[in-house]
C-alpha cells in the first residue's frame, strides 16, 4: 500500500490545481471580513459544559470564502460557499468553526481529497483537466458519489446572509458530568435561505456578494440560529460523506449577530488560521479522519501565506 498521503503533499496538490497566489490561503482564498457577536443558550448545557453556550456576549470575528484556490473565482460559481467563526471566550481562550453551506464532505479520508485534487490538476500539454483521470477517480472513490450526486442540483446563495453553515463533520460534546453525546450543527439564517435561480446565475456579475451583505447591513444587523442535531447510535460518526437522517432531535443553542463586513485585505480575518480544531473544553474533535487531517494541511497554507509564499 501507499504511505498515507501528507500535509506537504496536499497542498501542494492544491497548488498544482490553482496556481501559487504568494500570500494567499491555497483553498478558499477568495474571501471577506464581518464582524459581531454570538450569544449561546441554556439549552445546550445538557450537552456542553463550553463557555460559549454560558449566555455571555462573545466578540465573533467572521470570514465568508468560496471554496476552491482561485483568487478571482466568480460568486456565480457552483463551489462551496463558506463561514468560517472565531469566538473570543471571557478568559481569551479562542474557539472556531468553519463551515460550509454544503452538509457532506466530498470525501470519507484524506487520500480521496488528494486523489480528487490529484485528478483534477491541469494536464502539462492540454492545459485542462483530463477527463479520463476525474472518470477513473470517480470509479475508484465511492466515498466521493454523495457529494457529486448532491451537486447535480445545487444553487449557490444568492447573498451571504441567506445561507445555512453546517459544521459538516460529526464533534462531541461533553457535559459538566463528563456525559458525551454527538452531534452535528448547522447556522440557521433568519433572513431565510434563498438560493440563485439559474438565471440569476447566468446574469449576474464575478463580484456581487460582499456588497450584498454590506448594503444588507445598513439595514441592520444580520442573524443566525445555531441548531443542534442530535446523534443516535448509529448515525455516522467519524465520515462526513454521509447526512443523517433529517428527523433527528434538534435544539436551538444560540444566536450569531454579525453588524460590519469590509474586504478582507487588511481586516482581521485575513490573518487568522480557522483551524477546526481549536475547541474549548467541553467540545471535541471525533476520529473522523478528514477532521482531524484539516488542522496539520490548514497550518501548511497558514505557513506559507504568512512568510510572503
Ligand atoms: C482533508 C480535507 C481538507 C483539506 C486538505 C482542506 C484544506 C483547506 C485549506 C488548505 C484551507 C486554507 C487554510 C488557510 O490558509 O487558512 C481550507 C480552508 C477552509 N476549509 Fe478546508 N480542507 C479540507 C476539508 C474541509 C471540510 C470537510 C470542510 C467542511 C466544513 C472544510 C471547510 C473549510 C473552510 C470553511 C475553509 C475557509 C477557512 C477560512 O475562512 O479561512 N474543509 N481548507
Amino acid at each position: 500500500a501507499e504511505p498515507p498521503v501528507t500535509p506537504v503533499q496536499m497542498i501542494t496538490a492544491f497548488e498544482n490545481v490553482f496556481g501559487v497566489h504568494k500570500g494567499e490561503r491555497r483553498n478558499h482564498t477568495k474571501g471577506s471580513c464581518a464582524t459581531g457577536e454570538f450569544v449561546g443558550l441554556d439549552a445546550a448545557q445538557p450537552y456542553t459544559r463550553s463557555a460559549l453556550f454560558s449566555g455571555q456576549t462573545l466578540p465573533v470575528i467572521a470570514r465568508f470564502s468560496l471554496g476552491g484556490g482561485n483568487p478571482q473565482s466568480p460568486d456565480t460559481a457552483k463551489s462551496a460557499r463558506s463561514m468560517s467563526l472565531q469566538f473570543t471566550l471571557p478568559e481569551g481562550q479562542l474557539h472556531h468553526m468553519a463551515m460550509l453551506n454544503i452538509p457532506i464532505s466530498g470525501a470519507a479520508t484524506p487520500q480521496t481529497f488528494f486523489d480528487d485534487l490529484v485528478a483534477k490538476a491541469p494536464d502539462a500539454t492540454t492545459g485542462q483537466p483530463d477527463p479520463e483521470l476525474i472518470k477513473a477517480f470517480k470509479a475508484t472513490h465511492p466515498d466521493s458519489l454523495p457529494l457529486a450526486e448532491y451537486l447535480t442540483t445545487y444553487m449557490p446563495p444568492s447573498s451571504w446572509a441567506n445561507s445555512r453553515y453546517y459544521g459538516v463533520h460529526t464533534f462531541k460534546f461533553i457535559n459538566s458530568d463528563d456525559k458525551t453525546s454527538l452531534v452535528r450543527w448547522r447556522f440557521e439564517p433568519q433572513d431565510g435561505v434563498q438560493d440563485l435561480t439559474e438565471e440569476q446565475r447566468q446574469q449576474l456579475p464575478a463580484n456581487f456578494l460582499d456588497q450584498r451583505l454590506i448594503d444588507r447591513l445598513e439595514q441592520g444587523p444580520v442573524r443566525w440560529n445555531m441548531i443542534l442535531s442530535l446523534g443516535v447510535e448509529g448515525d455516522p460518526e467519524t465520515n462526513a460523506t454521509l447526512l443523517w437522517p433529517s428527523h433527528r432531535e434538534e435544539v436551538t443553542v444560540g444566536t450569531l449577530t454579525l453588524t460590519t463586513a469590509t474586504a478582507q485585505k487588511g481586516a482581521a480575518c485575513e490573518t487568522i488560521n480557522f483551524d477546526p480544531l481549536i475547541m474549548t473544553d467541553g467540545i471535541a474533535p471525533t476520529d473522523d479522519p478528514v477532521l482531524l487531517f484539516r488542522s496539520p494541511a490548514y497550518a501548511v497554507s497558514f505557513g506559507k501565506r504568512l512568510s510572503g509564499q
